[in-house]
């Protein structure tokens, strides 16, 4: 199959990459990352999450993020809402689109959401069913497609059956979270396959880590396959506060160099990228993990 001539790209740095984070991250540094993101082209920029802030403090503040950022027309900025309390969150800011988060474990759904894999599907169908009435956009993810921490290998079957659950919800779209990094290209490509037998393939995301390395060439695969949403964070950050020794996602820059490569466009600026990935990065107090915005930024300095 021909690669897609456009790929969305769903940067999902401000979230998933900082829920991470030890450090408390003031909330004029997300609003000023989300702004150099949308001002870069990103098209959806995934802004924060209405959890309980004792399962993840870093994502407390998400309100007043919401009501910070410059929303620029024509740009999404969800939200991850696990219940009926981050719904209401999350409309009282003003957001316009939800994630909903399931996993195709039991182990990592307890550990993430507290509750079963059915409990959970019961949790969101009320949400996903109030948020769709509300006007909002409700994406899903699931978590572990590939692997799991607790459970190791996890069959296509399990994950197709529930990403169709979620598109049944009325999920515009479901992200297939490979949360530990554990993919590789065959595997990735097999997945994909299977679940795009229950979710057209215009309606599947995929959402690759990096930590062995291989989040790149599963992205290929994927995009040979007709995947045309890859999620991505900026810098490379992230990892997942359940998830331990997993790093963070596919860094967005370099996400963007291989599609530029390919003549696969995106509509973002890949140096107005690498400018958020340093702020970012200086705002931290580490290196960016991404190739490509060490490369560039190298070559600027010389
Ligand atoms: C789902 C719960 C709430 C269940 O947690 P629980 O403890 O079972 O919830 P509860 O209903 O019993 O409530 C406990 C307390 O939390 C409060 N609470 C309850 N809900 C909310 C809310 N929405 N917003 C704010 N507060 C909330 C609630 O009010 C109560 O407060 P208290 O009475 O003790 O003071 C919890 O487990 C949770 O918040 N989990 C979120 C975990 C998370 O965000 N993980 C990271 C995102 S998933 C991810 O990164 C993977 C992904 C998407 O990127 C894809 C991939 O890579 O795989």
């Amino acid at each position: 199959m021909a690669f897609p001539a456009r790929v969305k790209i769903v940067e999902v740095g401000p979230r998933d990459g900082l829920q991470n984070e030890q450090q408390p991250v003031p909330a004029s540094v997300k609003i000023e990352l989300i702004d150099r993101l949308s001002d870069a082209g990103l098209p959806v920029i995934e802004s924060g999450s209405f959890v309980s802030p004792k399962w993840v403090p870093q994502m407390a503040g998400s309100a007043e993020v919401m009501a910070g950022i410059r929303r620029k027309q024509g740009v999404s900025y969800p939200v991850l809402v696990p219940n009926m309390k981050g719904l209401e969150g999350a409309l009282a800011a003003g957001v316009e689109e939800i994630a909903i988060f399931g996993a195709v474990t039991e182990s990592f759904s307890q550990r993430n959401i507290n509750c079963s894999i059915a409990e959970s599907l019961d949790r969101f169908r009320p949400v996903a069913e109030r948020a769709l009435a509300e006007g909002l956009r409700v994406r899903g993810y699931l978590s572990c497609v590939l692997g799991c921490p607790y459970e190791g290998e996890v069959a296509p079957d399990v994950v197709a059956g529930l990403a169709a659950d979620l598109m049944a919800m009325g999920c515009y779209e479901v992200s297939l979270g490979d949360t530990i990094g554990v993919g590789t290209p065959g595997k990735a490509a097999a997945l994909v396959e299977r679940v795009a037998h229950e979710v057209p393939m215009d309606r599947l995301a995929v959402h690759f880590h990096d930590t062995y390395g291989q989040a790149l060439a599963n992205i290929y695969a994927a995009l040979d396959l007709g995947v045309a949403v890859l999620d991505s964070s900026v810098a490379g950050l992230g990892g997942c506060p359940y998830a331990k020794g997993a790093s963070g996602n596919v860094a967005t820059e370099d996400v963007v160099y291989m599609l530029n490569g390919l003549g696969i466009e995106t509509g973002v600026d890949l140096d107005a990228l690498v400018d958020a990935a340093l702020f970012i990065s200086q705002a931290l107090g580490r290196p960016p993990s991404s190739r490509v915005t060490c490369a560039i930024s190298g070559k600027r300095a010389a």
